[in-house]
């Protein structure tokens, strides 16, 4: 696609900052980069490029579309800030887990097939934009009529994509809402996708549960991920209406065995046994979904993404002993090794004994409660992050952990953990309260041309 304007990812993507010193990036206070004057090229310069290419205001959504499909054809290069929004998975499970989340569940309002159809169409556009650095719409948010609103809302402006995924899973309530089937989608909602039941200690707010669609949306730089879930929820006014959102502010888990394993708020090492993208026979058995009937082949290549607003009673945490909080996790807190002796990626040893014939790793230990050999060799990846909310009114902190995983079916794969941790996982009982769940069937990735579930309602 040489000479078309739109061809090739945004040229910050591999430049390096060549401007004056007062043009170079500033430290962000976040800890990552700011972008450089190059990277400033990028949503509205590429834009401008396309407007003297011929594409001026005006220019066509589809050929907006058409270009973005030659524009991720080229592999991006390793230092990138694109992660490729095209592939057989969507991006967003196993591409390596981002510093920041912002995370929305919508209910559909329009009970019209054809609207939902045009916004999943309108959405991947505009995610095959965004996760480029490009801005939404076609004029983006400067360069359209002066009289209009624009149509990007310009806050990602001057930034690069910021390693942005936007990954996209479909609730319960878009099949059927109170038994009664919607979108024409009778028959289609998959058997895995089932009501989570309740389990004990549960205190779930419905304004913070469930949803018709979820957008998860990682990326290096928070108000990259912010801009993209406003600009999706912008695309979708009229159509569907964001029930919850969250903010994740630190990973709490590595997906490739490049990262190191980052901490919780409870100052552990967590992600040290995830599923990894290394490990693909295993993601095969434990994280992509199977399409058993053939009514479901829309989601080979998915997964089921479960999303739990976990509060951690962080305060009766720091009054708690190290001896006793390494006793709950089942692993030191310092190099994250198990409690059966090692480094951090030693294999537990669950028979060895300490004083008195007592297992070194506690029998009501987190780790031993999550471990495959507690499951029936279930395994999960992982996705989860940190966050606060503010204080909850009476002197604690609202922070905690936003689990996310990815499994292959979460009635085998997350049901029966949880219900087993909710009763036993002494770190479950005493020092944590879900307070808000989700889960969602996560179609494949998307084709060039092609657009998100296109295969639910071909
Ligand atoms: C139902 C699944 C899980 C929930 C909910 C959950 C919550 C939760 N976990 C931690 C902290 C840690 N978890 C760790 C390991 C771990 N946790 C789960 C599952 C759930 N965790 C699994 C499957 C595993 C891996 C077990 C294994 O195979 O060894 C660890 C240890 C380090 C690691 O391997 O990641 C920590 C620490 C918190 C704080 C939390 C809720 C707030
Ligand atoms: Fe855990």
């Amino acid at each position: 696609m040489t000479g078309c304007p739109f061809s090739g990812r945004a040229p910050e993507a591999s430049e390096p900052a060549t401007g004056p010193a007062s043009t170079q990036a500033p430290l962000d206070p976040a800890g990552g980069e700011r972008p450089t004057a190059g990277a400033r090229l990028s949503r509205r310069g590429l834009f401008g490029i396309a407007g003297l290419g011929g594409a001026a205001a005006g220019l066509a959504a589809g050929f907006l579309g058409h270009d973005a499909v030659a524009a991720s054809a080229a592999p991006p290069a390793a230092d990138s800030p694109v992660v490729p929004f095209h592939g057989d998975h969507q991006a967003g499970i196993t591409t390596p887990a981002q510093d920041r989340l912002h995370m929305a569940a919508f209910d559909v309002t329009t009970t019209k097939r054809e609207e939902l159809i045009q916004l999943l169409k309108d959405w991947t556009r505009a995610a095959e934009a965004l996760t480029e650095g490009r801005p939404a719409g076609a004029t983006g948010a400067v360069d359209g009529p002066y009289g209009a609103p624009p149509e990007d809302t310009g806050e990602a402006l001057d930034l690069n994509a910021g390693k942005l995924t936007l990954t996209f899973g479909f609730g319960a309530g878009l099949f059927e809402k109170d038994g009664v089937p919607r979108f024409g989608l009778d028959g289609r909602r998959p058997e895995a996708l089932i009501d989570l039941p309740h389990f004990p200690g549960d205190d779930l707010d419905p304004a913070r549960s469930g949803g018709d669609l979820v957008v998860q949306a990682c990326a290096d730089d928070p108000q990259v991920a912010v801009h993209a879930i406003r600009n999706l929820a912008r695309i979708g006014f009229g159509k569907v209406r964001v029930r919850w959102s969250q903010l994740g502010f630190g990973r709490t888990s590595s997906t490739t065995r490049a990262q190191q394993t980052p901490r919780n708020l409870f100052g552990f090492k967590d992600g040290t046994n995830n599923l990894k993208v290394e490990d693909d026979q295993l993601l095969d058995q434990h994280v992509w979904a199977t399409a058993g009937r053939p009514e479901d082949a829309w989601l080979a290549g998915g997964s089921y993404l479960v999303a739990r607003r976990i509060r951690m009673h962080i305060e009766t945490w720091d009054r708690t002993s190290l001896g006793e909080q390494e006793g709950l996790i089942g692993r030191t807190k310092g190099t994250g090794a198990p409690l059966s002796g090692g480094e951090e990626f030693t294999e537990p040893d669950f028979t060895r004994q300490g004083k008195g014939g007592k297992p070194l790793i506690p029998l009501d230990s987190h780790m031993r409660m999550a471990h495959p050999s507690q499951n029936s060799g279930v395994r999960m990846l992982r996705r989860g992050y940190n966050y606060t909310d503010g204080s909850d009114g009476v002197g604690h902190l609202d922070a905690g952990l936003f689990f996310i995983a990815f499994v292959t079916d979460p009635r085998s794969h997350y049901v029966p953990m949880q219900m087993a941790m909710a009763k036993g996982d002494t770190l479950a009982v005493e020092y944590l309260k879900h307070t808000g769940s989700g889960l969602f069937a996560v179609p494949g990735g998307v084709k060039p041309g092609g657009f998100i579930g296109d295969g639910l309602f071909a």
